[in-house]
């Protein structure tokens, strides 16, 4: 039998879900011109329409090479926050990031983000305060760019015991090691491709330096083994002294040096989050990884090895993990339910170790 729909419910259904996004760069960029080329399809999942009603930047006179409605800009996004249903933050960094997505929470507003040093910093501050709104915080883009990795994670292999997280999760450094590797461009020449191409962090130290993958070893390690770690627990080292010699040196070896993020569980309950370049064997999986792309190794008790592959940075690749959180939680404001998007309450002892160890073959 075929339910008759009140009035009521048909107008519901045309109500717009409101979306206020923070940050037109190159993720937020991409994410306004989805969210609007896609409009009609995102309609039909969500089961409403998403409208964006503003985007927050810095200047208003800036030619970002976006067809996109010239009175959605504002310089306001405090203001801008409390009149959206989700906001998306794409700013980057701590502060006014920060501010403004505890700001959203207080409105009522679920918010999704792509920003793992903010999450890295200070992500049980976020957790609880939208615990405490009733509302979601998703961010699957905040690691490994448009591989559904966390969701995995945190979902999927809940019924686990992960043992093991390890890959490659920052593209700006793949792309310089690949690029010396590979044409032996120096070092320089490699990280300004990488900025051009979108890949690289504002600035680039956050890459170069290993911090960005030490946040994205943090969060997966929070979610991998149902614990808290934050980016200054994990060991880092960067590549900034990795020299052609260096990398022609791995050549002769029949390696290849990559940057890894490697999180472990000992048989203590220990954890261990680190990264560190490393020299791993041409025939290794990782190995293969080129350019910006990202690949990660999951080791589960029942599950056994698990690979995700794909591309880790860029504005539309990021853009496709942003707008898949966004349906996610516009479907639970049209439920009127939350998803799981915080970490689960601790389970494991929160005490890490890092070792520094620049192994070969490590992986
Ligand atoms: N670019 C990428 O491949 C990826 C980036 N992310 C994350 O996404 C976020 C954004 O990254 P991108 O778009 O690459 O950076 P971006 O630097 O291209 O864009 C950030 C934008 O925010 C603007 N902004 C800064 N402060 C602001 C404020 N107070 N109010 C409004 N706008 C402000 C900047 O002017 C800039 O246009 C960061 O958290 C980054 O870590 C995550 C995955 C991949
Ligand atoms: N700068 C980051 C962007 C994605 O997180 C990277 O290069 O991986």
């Amino acid at each position: 039998m075929i339910k008759e729909q009140s009035p009521t419910m048909e107008s519901d259904k045309q109500t717009p879900i409101r979306i206020a996004l923070l940050g037109c760069g190159v993720v937020g960029g991409a994410v306004a011109t989805l969210l609007t080329a896609n409009a009609a399809d995102l309609a039909a999942r969500v089961g409403r329409p998403l409208q964006l009603v503003g985007i927050g930047v810095r200047r208003l006179d800036r030619d970002r090479g976006l067809d996109l409605d010239p009175a959605l800009f504002t310089l306001d996004s405090e203001e801008l926050v409390t009149r959206a249903d989700i906001v998306v933050e794409v700013i980057g960094g701590i502060e006014p990031a920060r501010s403004l997505i505890l700001r959203a929470f207080e409105h009522g507003a679920s918010v999704v983000t792509a920003n793992k040093a903010l999450l890295a910093e200070d992500g049980p501050t976020l957790y609880a305060a939208a615990d405490a709104a009733g509302v979601d915080l998703y961010y699957e883009a905040a690691v490994a760019g448009a591989i559904p990795l966390l969701r995995p994670l945190r979902e999927s292999l809940a019924g686990d015991d992960v043992t093991k997280v390890l890959g490659i999760v920052n593209g700006t450094t793949n792309y310089v090691l690949d690029k010396m590797d590979s044409t032996g461009a120096g070092f320089t020449e490699a990280v300004e491709a990488a900025q051009a191409l979108g890949y690289a962090e504002a600035d680039p130290t956050a890459d170069v330096e290993g911090f960005d993958a030490a946040a994205k070893a943090a969060i997966l390690a929070s979610l991998a083994f149902h614990t808290r770690v934050s980016a200054q627990q994990v060991y880092r080292e960067g590549i900034t002294e990795v020299s052609a010699a260096d990398v022609q040196a791995a050549k002769d070896m029949g390696c290849v040096v990559k940057l890894l993020a490697i999180c472990e569980r000992s048989e203590d309950g220990g954890v261990g989050v680190r990264v560190h370049p490393a020299m791993i064997p041409r025939t290794h999986p990782l190995a293969g990884v080129r350019e910006a792309f990202n690949a990660v190794f999951v080791e589960a008790d029942a599950a056994g090895e698990l690979m995700f592959y794909g591309r880790g940075a860029g504005g539309n690749p990021t853009a496709s993990a942003v707008l898949g959180d966004l349906v996610a939680v516009a479907r639970h404001r049209v439920g009127g339910g939350r998803g799981p998007g915080s970490p689960p309450t601790p389970t494991c002892p929160s005490s890490t170790w890092a070792t520094r160890a620049r192994a070969t073959s490590s992986a």
